[in-house]
């Protein structure tokens, strides 16, 4: 992990770091071209051969349907049965309370305006499975589906080496009322959703984080269909002052490194020291990951910050934009205020980042690579769309009406204006 000084820093450097590029981008994007048209073009076969390709699996068939989820659930140990039925409710709770109503305004008397929620009818779930199976990600792309009432809740996932999915996943989809998953993992399974096969219907709307290729996919395929939110491989800041325990501070950067290789740990500390415990209290504790070769190349990837002030780290990692953002600070409420730019954010050191990646309820599919400047996390309000809606009384009518008339004639649209105008004759002669 480098570290560097954060009033050392060039404009230009803080740019380089935040911008999350990796040197073969342009490799990934090229291949997920070829994968796109591939799909276009020779449809269920091309994803046979994909499968085969990437996830060395020659399968029979695209899907596993639901008898076989059924059976599939019924393997799961309790222990993780429980579980997995206790983040349902705490997610389920979380994203109930974002459906609420709005009111009608009367933006003038007898004219009124409001908007209506409703359901994106079929949206395409993608659940990640490359190098790891992650049924918490199912759960929090299908409750707020289920929650938004779509009707049509396409699943894929990358199958696993025996042609099946993992019996996690399938229990999460016999909870989830989901009858089939589609076998297709990667760019390929973003191409089936956007363009439609034989077997794999087209969706309005694809949902999902992923890796490289997954996201590059739904960055391409957005002229045709919609996307959710560019949610790529997993990124924690950590805002830690001489408050924090370097062991949870480590565990906490360890637990994103983990994800992939092209994960990012970053620390910004406003203590040398933090950040040398830290960096020794990594070591330590990668020894003992399964995933340790994974993460010891993500965390060779990250850096550490020195920043002089709680203010200045704050800084930085408005302009970084995380995913995560964890302030392992006893201080932390004075922070929130300035806090700009983050997917979630974990407030003081007792609240690990794996806490919302399983069962607190908040969402775990989260902008990255920066995109938290502009995008939220996935809610309930994702899988919807809000129509507006206006009715005019014959007051409202004669309110407005000289202000459209007077719009349209200034734009030049006639049309426009006589929309207007031969109602308002009507009004003042109803026998014409
Ligand atoms: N941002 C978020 O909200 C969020 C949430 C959960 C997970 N994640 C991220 O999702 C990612 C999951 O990645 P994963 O790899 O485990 O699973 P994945 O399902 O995203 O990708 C696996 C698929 O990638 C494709 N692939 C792999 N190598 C390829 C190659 N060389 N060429 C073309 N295609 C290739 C294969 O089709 C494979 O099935 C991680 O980076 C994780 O950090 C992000
Ligand atoms: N941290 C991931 C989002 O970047 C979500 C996740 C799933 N499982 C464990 N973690
Ligand atoms: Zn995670």
């Amino acid at each position: 992990m480098k570290i560097y000084s954060y009033r050392d820093l060039s404009q230009q450097k803080i740019e380089e770091i935040c911008s999350r590029q990796i040197a073969d981008d342009n490799l990934v994007e090229t291949r997920v071209k070829d994968i796109i048209a591939t799909v276009k073009t020779e449809g269920d076969t091309a994803l046979l051969t994909f499968a085969s390709q990437f996830d060395k699996v020659n399968l029979e068939r695209l899907y596993i349907g639901k008898e076989e989820l059924e059976t599939l659930a019924k393997a799961i140990p309790q222990s993780v049965k429980n579980a997995i039925d206790i983040a349902y409710q705490n997610i389920y709770k979380f994203h109930e309370a974002q459906l609420q109503t709005e009111a009608k305004i009367e933006t003038m008397p007898g004219v009124n305006c409001w908007r209506e929620a409703r359901a994106i009818e079929r949206v395409g779930l993608y659940i990640p499975g490359g190098t790891a199976v992650l049924p918490s990600t199912f759960l929090m792309l299908g409750i707020p589906a289920k929650i938004a009432g779509c009707n049509e809740i396409v699943v894929c996932s990358p199958p696993q080496n025996d042609g099946k999915v993992n019996t996690y996943l399938a229990y999460v989809a016999t909870l989830l009322g989901i009858e089939k998953i589609y076998l297709v993992g990667g760019a390929q399974a973003v191409a089936a959703m956007a363009y439609g096969t034989a077997t794999l219907p087209k969706v309005s709307k694809i949902f999902g984080p992923g890796n490289r290729y997954v996201t590059e996919a739904k960055k391409q395929v957005q002229n045709i269909v919609a996307i959710d939110i560019p949610a790529g491989p997993s990124e924690v800041l950590v805002i830690a002052d001489e408050t924090a325990d370097p062991n949870f501070v480590a565990a906490d950067l360890l637990a994103q490194a983990e994800h992939g290789t092209d994960s990012q740990a970053i620390l910004v500390s406003t203590s040398q020291t933090m950040i040398n415990a830290t960096l020794a209290a990594i070591e330590q504790q990668l020894a003992n990951l399964p995933r340790k070769d994974i993460a010891t190349e993500a965390i060779a990837n990250s850096y550490a910050v020195l920043a002089e002030t709680l203010e200045e780290a704050m800084i930085f990692s408005n302009a970084y934009a995380p995913e995560h953002l964890i302030l392992a600070t006893e201080n932390f409420e004075k922070l929130i205020p300035s806090i700009v730019n983050a997917g979630s954010v974990f407030l003081g050191n007792l609240t690990p980042e794996s806490a919302g990646d399983y069962a607190s309820g908040t969402n775990h599919t989260l902008p990255t690579s920066g995109f938290a400047k502009a995008f939220s996390g996935v809610s309930v309000d994702t899988f919807l769309k809000k129509i507006t809606f206006q009715h005019l009384s014959q007051q409202g009518l004669t309110n407005i009406g000289q202000t459209v008339e007077n719009l349209a004639e200034a734009e030049g649209l006639q049309a426009h204006k006589n929309a207007i105008t031969i109602r308002l004759a009507k009004i003042k002669n109803p026998s014409i």
